[in-house]
């Protein structure tokens, strides 16, 4: 059976970056998906856009929607500081898979915690069962249509509080329009948009920093 794509960068990883080290982890995926096969990873330019929200917020509880092979919650991770946690959810169990190994080789696995289901499922659970009083930081990166609503659904479980940070990916391309009109028309959001580039490409996208103000 021939291998996937992710199964592809997972195997260039565990090859070529160095065990233990996250930059080396995320390095080597950008150099395989701009030089072999393109990757929706958050990847390089839009990732350091990532990196200040993170440095800026501090997070101690930190929620990421849309895992896929791991590459932005090693990002995430590895500006935690001590005590402070990960929860990413992937609803697709192969990509879940490679995300576990990619996370652990990277060194960032006592931060992470990898939760395996659709989204409007796990956010309800995340009070009760992952003992989550309310969310610093959320990268919303899953799909486009969710973002509204699992936007709601965070603030109907009490999962915001004021400050938390949300910050989405790909407003522009592929484009989350609906979510954009929600956020930026929502008088409890303080929103800014960051310009910048789809993951490897020179296609425009951009990224949408939405404060919540309680
Ligand atoms: O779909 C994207 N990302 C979400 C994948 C869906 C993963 C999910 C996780 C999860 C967890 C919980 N519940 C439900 C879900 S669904 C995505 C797509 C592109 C792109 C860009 C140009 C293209 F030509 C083609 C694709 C670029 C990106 O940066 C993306 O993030
Ligand atoms: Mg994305």
């Amino acid at each position: 059976m021939n291998q996937s794509k992710e199964q592809r960068i997972l195997n260039f990883v565990l090859q070529n970056a160095v065990r233990g080290d996250p930059c080396s982890v995320m390095e080597t995926i950008d150099k395989y998906c701009s030089e072999k096969e393109w990757a929706m990873n958050v990847g390089d330019e839009k990732g350091v856009i990532l990196d200040k929200t993170v440095e800026e917020v501090n997070p101690k509880v930190a929620l990421e929607l849309g895992t896929y092979c791991g590459y932005s919650a090693v990002r995430i991770a590895r500006l935690l500081k001590a005590g402070a946690r990960l929860l990413t959810v992937e609803f697709n169990p192969e990509f879940a898979a490679i995300a576990k190994q990619m996370i652990e080789f990277a060194g960032v696995q006592d931060k992470v915690k990898l939760l395996e289901g659709p989204s409007e499922v796990i956010i309800p659970q995340l009070k009760k069962k992952y003992e989550v009083d309310t969310l610093d930081f959320v990268f919303v990166d899953h799909w486009k249509d969710r973002y509204t609503p699992d936007t709601i659904l965070l603030q109907e479980c009490s999962l915001l509080r004021k400050g938390s940070v949300l910050l989405a990916d790909n407003i522009i391309f592929p484009g989350a329009p609906e979510f954009v009109k929600y956020i930026r028309n929502n008088p409890r959001f303080q929103c800014s948009t960051y310009p910048s580039h789809l993951e490897y490409m020179k296609v425009q996208d951009a990224m949408e920093k939405a404060v919540f103000l309680g």
